[in-house]
């Protein structure tokens, strides 16, 4: 439904993300996970055509229509992308109040992303309400009269989703949806997610969340996908040690544990060019990796003298 092929993204001369290559099948939920600035959001924006000023990107990104046709993401004119956003593909980022206007009633908000792609007012108002409620906001009437600083942080966001549903795109985009919200709101967001997504690319950087609500994931670290495959194997049977990093420094191990910490003396500086990759989430913890004091506030941190790979 959704295939990407050979995505770059650069900015100037820098490359910040690498011949990416991935799918999305119809109704299928994928994570895209990765340390701060592994280039999730260059991703997501590439689809979207939102990339910032300067920035640029290159490569296939194709999304399949129900009569068979394709639509481009990638390298097409504004106008065309803006006939597909917020109509073929949208997307629900981290913070809702830079999404919202503030000076706008939710239900009008609602409402102008579907006349925008031309259905009349009257029926995008009616609409509005159904999606108000389909996104399980209680009284929709009375949601739909408010104004974004009237509305608790979680209704704002599934303001936002019903936004993102209004026109039913083919692809959902959530960059970490749910991060500014507390843990249960957080839940019933993400379960609301996976029910009413129709395709989703879900990034997040909490591996927890990407495992309770996709089936895939695509691992990326410095601007490449290093790892994918179905959750459970992933997460059970890592492949890459960037992910095994990842996984030791969750909850997730397949052992549910932390990583142990082994004692050991400073090591010298030096003795790993570059710096251990992992920073304090060594995966390997073996008798050649040791415990560095004072590295973290409680004095148990941890480095990784294995060579890169
Ligand atoms: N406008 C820009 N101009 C130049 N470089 C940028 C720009 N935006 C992002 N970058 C760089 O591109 C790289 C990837 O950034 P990106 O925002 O995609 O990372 P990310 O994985 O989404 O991180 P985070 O989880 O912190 O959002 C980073 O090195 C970042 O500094």
């Amino acid at each position: 439904m959704l295939k990407v092929e050979g995505l770059t993204v650069r900015s100037g001369d820098v490359e910040l993300v690498h011949d990416v290559s991935f799918d999305i099948a119809p109704g299928e939920r994928v994570g895209l996970i990765g340390e701060s600035g592994s280039g999730k959001s260059l991703t997501a924006l590439s689809l979207m055509g939102l990339l910032p000023e300067g920035v640029t990107a290159t490569g296939r990104a194709a999304l399949d229509g129900p009569d068979g046709g394709g639509d481009d993401l990638v390298g097409v004119p504004e106008s065309r992308l803006k006939r597909l956003r917020g109509r073929d593909v949208s997307m629900v980022f981290q913070e809702p109040m830079t999404a919202l206007n503030p000076l706008m009633r939710i239900g009008a908000q609602v409402a102008e992303i579907m006349t925008l792609h031309g259905t009349p007012r009257p029926q995008a108002r009616r609409r509005a309400l159904d999606l108000l409620d389909r996104v399980r906001l209680p009284e929709p009437a009375q949601i739909a009269r408010a104004y974004p600083h009237q509305l608790s942080g979680g209704q704002r966001q599934r303001v936002m989703l019903a936004i993102a549903l209004a026109n039913e795109p083919r692809l959902l985009i959530c960059d970490e949806p749910t991060t500014a919200l507390d843990v249960t709101v957080q839940k019933q967001m993400l379960e609301l997610i996976a029910e009413v997504a129709p395709a989703l690319l879900f990034i997040t950087h909490d591996l927890a969340v990407v495992a309770s609500v996709c089936e895939r994931v695509l691992v990326m670290y410095g601007g490449r996908v290093v790892e994918s495959g179905p959750i459970r194997e992933v997460f059970t049977r890592p492949r890459h040690r960037y992910t095994e990093g990842l996984l030791a420094a969750s909850k997730l191990t397949p052992r549910g544990t932390r990583l142990p910490t082994i004692k050991g003396s400073v090591p010298a500086a030096g003795r790993f060019p570059g710096g251990c990759v992992f920073r304090n989430r060594c995966p390997h913890a073996t008798p050649t990796c040791e415990d560095v004091p004072a590295l973290t506030g409680d004095g148990h941190a941890h480095a990784c003298w294995h060579p890169a790979d």
